[in-house]
């Protein structure tokens, strides 16, 4: 029998890939039977079948092809080769009766090969051993080998191709495979039952199938194939339980072939081999690897939850809380009662927060709106040659990368000149400045003690109530009546809203700071030279621009005095300012502004609003706009109370007063009521003679009534005139002119007081116009001040000392460091007004006159309609002035 050579047999093993032993398995189940079918059927049939019907599996048809073309080559080169002698038909024979199944395989894949070659084909069928051998007749007529070289056709053993020969030898020397009985358990079925059943063998299976090859084909399939071998066959299963023979159990392979590496490695090739002693080796390491690990050694890190059943009741086991999270109470005897059955709490690994950068912005209008107007600021001249240059008109578009330096960037482009970028702008405080060790930092005001009853039961409390008569085409801008009256518009008195009222400095400052950034916020605490620790800008402000509120503990004077006799004893420094309604801000424990210095020439005011109905009491930029890196002052108008409380002021500005002390004396006698009294004493005058006249023609005219007639046309010229006219008549002329003066500041101080009850109305009628009668307040305040005061208090006016103009910053009071604290046993106390030895002495509004010893500040401002108006509303603070003109 002719042999592959090595190199064939290697590729036909790879390309069967089956397992040595059990090969005929493998391969008659993978591909062996469809070319075994094909071929078989090709030798069964009559005529040559065609290719389509043999492949019906594209993978079987592959192998089978494989095969086939393996086949050819050996052949050819066989032919090529001398021929064997060529053997006996009786030694013929009986070598292919030996073939097992797979042998018949292998032959029949040959016979296929002959088939496809006609001469070979036809020479196979003359073989007259050959079971599957065709008849002469049948077969084509031989034009191509002889017949010698046909008797010597070899029969390949695919076992012996594939090295598993070593295996098959008993039935290669001589074993009659036929009458053997060799199981080959294939799904529940065997190749001998098969054989048994007639329908294994080639014949068998011509028989079984009978007919047409189709069938023949169906039928080999049915029971060669895996496919065939799952349905097992119920009458070869009744036969063989009816059998008698005793079964020969096979020691080589029963049952589900076992896998193993050994299995494995010895159906692979070398390289294959190789290969998977190098992933072995990888292994081992690995193994070595994780040898130190607690997985690997089996050991849990993780609390291991076990669950019992209690009382019929599921009991789940969890480890005690770790000792960190809450803190352990002892539990009591009676507590430690059965516990109840604890739910299966898993929890989850605590997130890990993303933590969201805060970006600082860019640019000169960090912080800042730019302005809406763009005229706003600009000269004449300069918005004629802003209207020449149409490129620097605003598109409507912000700017937000390289933004124009506020209030000033237009300018410096009209002009065409060079401007330079504030150095601090990119620059602001690194981190780590020194911070005052006592500060508590608290951005609202907070009531102590009994300071928030007090508060509430004061009369004054209701008093807080405006509304104004805006449209939003004002804005609530200067002429808005609550802006007047220092009260911050909201959705109560304000019928403009947010989006157009400007009105809402408060709310603005809070949105800003609740926005949070350096430059929005825009101050911080700076290290002065000299002055201990100051406040600058880091942004710019616009003029009247709020900056920050003035907030800490609001409490009594009683407390304040305890608090510096007994917390405040050694403190260099006080943070104490008068508020409102005998109370005292404390910001030892409140906002940055409680660190504002003092200057003579400040770039800043401290003034007090009403919002929502509560004071609040802020820093505001002053007239002029402030700029990035200036540091932020007002003006304390400290009053020393004593000599040895002075202390030197250093704001080095050019008009400084040399102290830290109060203002010079603002006492100015208003210019504008004189002229107006002026003009009234001579109206009233003239009214006089007038009426003195009248009333002798209307003695000669009441004859005829003409008289009756006259006076009620007079009547209807002024309501306020007559009625200072009717009483200027009846005393004399100078007499009824003073009065007549009288009534008319009178007058207007009713249209004050009038005003603001109809402010204070909730009717949404108000006077004809809002505007009309804040420029009347304007122009009356101080009259009108003088003249309430006077009313309210008759008999303190009476008593209280003579021209001593009360100003509205006096209500702001700043207990602040001095430089000579009190000595033991004095009772430094809190004052806000009295700023001479006649004020302290006078009694306030205040009613108590107590004796201060204490350094006070008393805060001063320039005039402003603001200021005047402040007076107007009641504060303890106002001292009790007499009229110029009284
Ligand atoms: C309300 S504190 C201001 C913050 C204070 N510089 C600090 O370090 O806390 C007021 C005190 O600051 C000091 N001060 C403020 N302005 C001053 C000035 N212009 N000249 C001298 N000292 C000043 C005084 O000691 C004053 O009593």
């Amino acid at each position: 029998m002719a042999t592959m050579s090595p190199a064939r047999a290697s590729s036909a093993e790879s390309s069967f890939g089956g397992a040595a032993d059990t090969f005929s398995n493998v391969a008659s189940l993978s591909s062996t039977p469809p070319t075994t079918v094909a071929d078989s059927m090709s030798l069964a049939s009559d005529a040559s079948k065609p290719e389509h019907v043999v492949a019906s599996d594209p993978i079987e048809e592959t192998v089978s092809e494989t095969l086939h073309q393996t086949l050819q080559e050996s052949i050819r080169q066989q032919q090529q080769q001398p021929p064997p002698p060529p053997p006996t038909p009786t030694q013929a024979a009986p070598e292919l009766m030996q073939m097992n199944n797979v042998e018949l395989v292998v032959e029949a894949i040959e016979v296929t090969t002959a088939v496809s070659a006609p001469a070979e084909a036809a020479e196979a069928a003359e073989t007259p051993a050959t079971p599957n051998a065709t008849s002469p007749a049948d077969a084509p007529s031989s034009t191509g080998r002889p017949r010698r070289s046909r008797a010597s056709l070899p029969v390949y053993n695919l076992a012996q191709l594939t090295g598993t020969a070593i295996h098959g030898k008993r039935r290669s020397k001589g074993d009659v495979v036929s009458e053997r009985r060799r199981r080959r358990t294939i799904a529940g079925d065997t190749w001998a039952d098969n054989n048994e059943d007639g329908g294994a063998s080639p014949d068998g299976v011509a028989k079984s199938a009978g007919g047409t090859a189709g069938d023949r084909i169906n039928a080999l399939d049915s029971q060669r194939s895996m496919r065939g071998a799952s349905t097992p066959n119920s009458k070869v299963s009744k036969k063989r339980a009816l059998s008698p023979e005793p079964r020969r159990i096979s020691t080589r392979s029963t049952g589900t072939p076992v896998e193993n590496l050994a299995n494995k490695l010895t159906t692979l090739g070398k390289r294959g081999r190789k290969s998977v002693d190098k992933g072995l080796s990888r292994v081992a390491l690995e193994i070595k690897r994780l040898q130190d690990t607690n997985e690997f050694a089996g050991i849990d890190t993780k609390p291991v939850l076990y669950t019992t059943w209690a009382k019929g009741k599921l009991v789940t086991h969890t480890d005690p809380e770790p000792a960190t999270k809450k803190r352990k109470v002892p539990e009591s005897p009676k507590k430690a009662a059965p516990t109840k059955a604890e739910t299966p709490v898993e929890e989850a690994p605590p997130m890990k927060q993303r933590r969201i950068k805060k970006w600082l912005e860019h640019g000169l209008y960090s912080g800042q709106e730019a302005p809406m107007d763009i005229y706003k600021s600009l000269t004449p001249t300069e918005r004629k040659s802003l209207a020449d240059m149409p490129e620097l008109m605003p598109s409507g578009k912000p700017n937000g990368t390289l933004p124009q330096p506020i209030f000033n960037g237009l300018r410096l482009l009209i002009r065409g000149r060079d401007f330079k970028l504030p150095y601090d702008i990119c620059n602001p405080l690194p981190p780590g400045q020194p911070k005052p060790d006592e500060w508590r930092k608290m951005t609202r005001n907070r009531f102590v003690g009994n300071a928030s009853a007090i508060w509430k039961k004061n009369p004054h409390f209701n008093d807080y109530q405006s509304k104004c008569v805006c449209t939003p085409e004002d804005g609530c801008a200067e002429s808005c009546q609550n802006r007047i009256m220092l009260y911050e518009c909201d959705q109560t008195n304000c019928n403009v809203g947010p989006a157009h009222c400007q009105n809402r400095a408060f709310a603005r400052l809070q949105e800003r700071t609740k926005a949070g950034g350096k430059y929005r916020v825009g101050v911080e605490v700076i290290k002065t030279e000299d002055r201990g620790y100051g406040i600058r800008s880091n942004r710019c402000f616009e003029p009247n621009q709020i900056i920050m509120e003035y907030t800490g503990e609001i409490i009594t004077e009683e407390e304040c005095d305890r608090r510096m006799n007994e917390k405040y004893k050694e403190n260099q420094c006080y943070y104490l300012m008068s508020f409102d309604q005998n109370m005292i801000i404390d910001a030892t424990t409140g906002s940055i502004a409680r660190f504002v210095n003092h200057s003579c020439t400040p770039n800043c005011r401290m003034i007090k609003w009403i919002v929502s109905g509560q004071p609040r009491m802020a820093l505001f930029a002053g007239d002029r706009a402030i700029m990035t890196g200036e540091e932020l002052t007002y003006d304390y108008n400290f009053d020393p109370f004593s000599a040895k409380n002075v202390q030197k002021c250093l704001c080095g500005s050019a008009n400084c007063r040399g102290v830290l002390g109060p203002k010079s004396k603002e006492v100015k006698p208003p210019k504008a009521p004189k002229e107006d009294l002026k003009k009234s004493i001579k109206a009233g005058v003239k009214a006089g003679k007038r009426k003195l006249k009248e009333l002798i023609r209307d003695k000669g005219d009441d004859e005829d009534g003409t008289a009756a007639k006259r006076r009620k046309i007079k009547k209807a010229t002024g309501a306020a005139a007559g009625k200072g006219l009717t009483r200027a008549l009846s005393t004399a002329s100078l007499k009824a002119a003073k009065n007549a003066a009288k009534v008319v500041k009178r007058s207007v101080s009713t249209i004050s007081v009038n005003a603001k009850a109809t402010l204070g109305s909730k009717s949404p009628k108000l006077p004809a116009s809002g505007r009309k009668l804040a420029s009347i307040k304007r122009k009356s305040t101080v009259v009108k001040t003088y003249s309430k005061k006077i009313s309210m208090t008759p008999k303190k006016a009476a008593t209280s000392p003579p021209k001593q103009l009360s100003s509205r910053k006096s209500s702001l009071t700043i207990v602040a460091a001095s430089t000579a604290r009190p000595g033991k046993g004095s009772s430094p106390s809190v004052k806000s007004t009295p700023s001479t030895k006649e004020a302290k002495d006078a009694p306030t509004s205040r009613g108590r006159g107590r004796p201060r010893k204490h350094a006070i500040a008393s805060p001063a401002s320039g005039p402003t309609p603001r200021k005047a108006l402040d007076i107007a509303r009641p504060s303890h603070d106002i001292r009790i002035v007499e009229s110029p003109t009284a």
